[in-house]
């Protein structure tokens, strides 16, 4: 008798064998179809003229989504610029264009070739090139036009160097730590932004009701992924560090004496200034005193308490025309929510061991500088003997600024003081103006929300594999079934 065999028919074998090839295809697609292609990246360049000193950063982001959310960073590790901002050049504006070459080639070497053509170029001027165009518009001028001729030179789309206003300035700032922080794209709580700097410092925030009515000045607005914002910001020039110290040792020489016992400076530190230089700024020139000598001696006496009211005598807390200020009759709404601080409150703050603020209370802050600032000089620099001078000996004066503008300026307490998280990279990439302001330029940030596809990548993959197992399974059992009945039938014949 010949073994009973399962019965399978042509039919079956060959539905089942399409139904594999079905499943195996349906997989294949849904993967390879929807794979992202191998990663291409787009290009671009801001250098950011500040006051101190000029910097290169490169941007990058997937050449296929430019429109794509928070998916700019920065591409490469800052190029600083060698030599002083292009403010200092003046009297030589060629030497401006010529200072930028380095990062420029640099740029060249780390930007594709083919890519090259089409990098976007812009240089923004922050609060030294404002200053100098205060004091010498013709200068100013013939700066822009030197570094122009360089920037045009290389093979980049150069879109353009200009002068920012301070409300650009503190506005891109905002909306760099915004975007880095993921913020942006769903509405979500926005923190704020504080920039200081050499010449000039931001303060930047939402505030819920500020709407621009009392101080139309302070007010941008903007709309960002289908999100209203009416942002609160202020510049305050000649309150970046370099030039607020300037202010303070005005004041210290306002009879032009040749001795200054200053308290922000280290006991046993002595330095010697020229009158000239030191009123050589549209901050102080016109407090100059008259008959004052060649040079005065600067010698440190390093005493917190007495530097923090020095310090409080260069702002004016007298005249205010509005429901509130924070300081030189500046308006300033309720401070609103979390705050994010860099430039040099980072430099700062980070070198004196204060940045984490969630550890180090305000009142420990002021503790820790005090004794700080206590310290002499010799002692500090054989603690710090690889820190450059110039930023070691400031490091008092500058802690000391920066603890003064946050809660006597802009009106921080012990506990909104908490609130501010100090920044130096944000996804690895620098906070400052510079990112918000490219990404403002090349329209990447849209006014409304992209449509976006209704199921992720991820899950619709998901979704699509399980599905075809799913069929494969229910496919192999009514093959399976229809072939067990085809077997009783036919043994029922038999
Ligand atoms: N300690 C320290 N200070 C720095 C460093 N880099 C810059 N600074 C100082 O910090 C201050 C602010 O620097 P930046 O933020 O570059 O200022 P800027 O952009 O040139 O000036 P603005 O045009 O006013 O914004 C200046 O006084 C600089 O001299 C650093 O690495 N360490
Ligand atoms: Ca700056």
């Amino acid at each position: 008798m010949k073994e009973a065999s399962p019965g399978y028919r042509p039919v079956t074998i060959f539905v089942v064998v399409i139904g594999v090839i079905a499943l195996v295809a349906l997989v294949t697609v849904a993967v390879v179809q929807n794979k992202p292609l191998t990663q291409k990246y787009k290009y671009g360049i801001v250098l950011d003229a500040g006051s101190s000193h000029t910097a290169l950063y490169i941007y990058k982001w997937p050449a296929e989504k430019d429109n794509n959310t928070g998916r700019v960073t920065q591409a490469n590790e800052t190029c600083k610029v060698k030599g002083p901002g292009i403010s200092s050049y003046a009297s030589n504006p060629q030497g401006a264009g010529e200072s930028l070459r380095a990062c420029m080639l640099e740029a060249k070497k780390f930007i594709p070739a083919s890519r090259q053509e089409e990098t976007p170029l812009y240089l923004g001027a922050t609060a030294g090139m404002r200053l100098l165009n205060m004091e010498n518009a013709s200068a100013s001028d013939s700066v822009f036009k030197a570094v122009e001729e360089a920037l045009d030179s290389y093979t980049f789309s150069y879109r353009g160097a200009r002068l920012l206003t301070g409300l650009e300035e503190g506005a891109f700032g905002w909306v760099t730590v915004n975007y880095l922080d993921g913020r942006l794209t769903q509405g979500q709580k926005t923190i704020g932004a504080l920039d200081l700097g050499g010449a000039s410092t931001q303060i930047s925030f939402v505030s819920p009701n500020f709407d621009g009515s009392e101080s139309p000045n302070n007010l941008m607005m903007f709309r960002l992924y289908g999100n209203d914002y009416n942002l609160y910001s202020h510049s305050f020039l000649c309150y970046g560090k370099d030039q607020a110290l300037r202010q303070t040792l005005a004041h210290q020489t306002q009879s032009g004496q040749s001795i200054v016992n200053d308290p922000c400076f280290h006991s046993k530190y002595s330095k010697v200034w020229e009158y000239s230089n030191l009123y050589d700024t549209p901050c102080v020139a016109d407090r100059k005193p008259d008959n004052s000598p060649t040079n005065f001696t600067l010698n440190g006496s390093g005493n917190f308490q007495q530097c923090q009211q020095l310090i409080k005598s260069i702002f004016n807390f007298t005249q205010c025309k509005y429901s509130r200020c924070s300081f030189n009759g500046v308006f300033q709404p309720e401070l609103q929510g979390s705050f994010g601080a860099f430039s040099a409150y980072y430099y700062v703050l980070d070198f004196l061991n204060l940045a984490d603020t969630s550890r180090v209370s305000l009142e420990k802050a002021k503790d820790k500088l005090k004794e700080y600032c206590a310290t002499p000089w010799p002692e500090l620099q054989k603690q710090h003997p690889k820190t450059k001078e110039k930023y070691l000996s400031e490091y008092c004066f500058s802690g000391t600024y920066i603890l003064t503008l946050l809660t006597e300026g802009y009106n921080f307490t012990a506990d909104t003081y908490k609130e501010i998280t100090v920044i130096g990279k944000m996804q690895g990439s620098d906070a400052g103006w510079t990112l918000g302001y490219m990404l403002n330029l090349t329209n990447m940030i849209p006014a409304e929300a992209p449509d976006r596809p209704p199921i992720a990548y991820p899950s619709y993959v998901s979704i699509m594999v399980i599905t075809g197992i799913v069929l494969g399974i229910v496919l192999l059992f009514i093959v399976y079934t229809h072939s067990r009945t085809q077997c009783s039938n036919t043994q029922k014949i038999v």
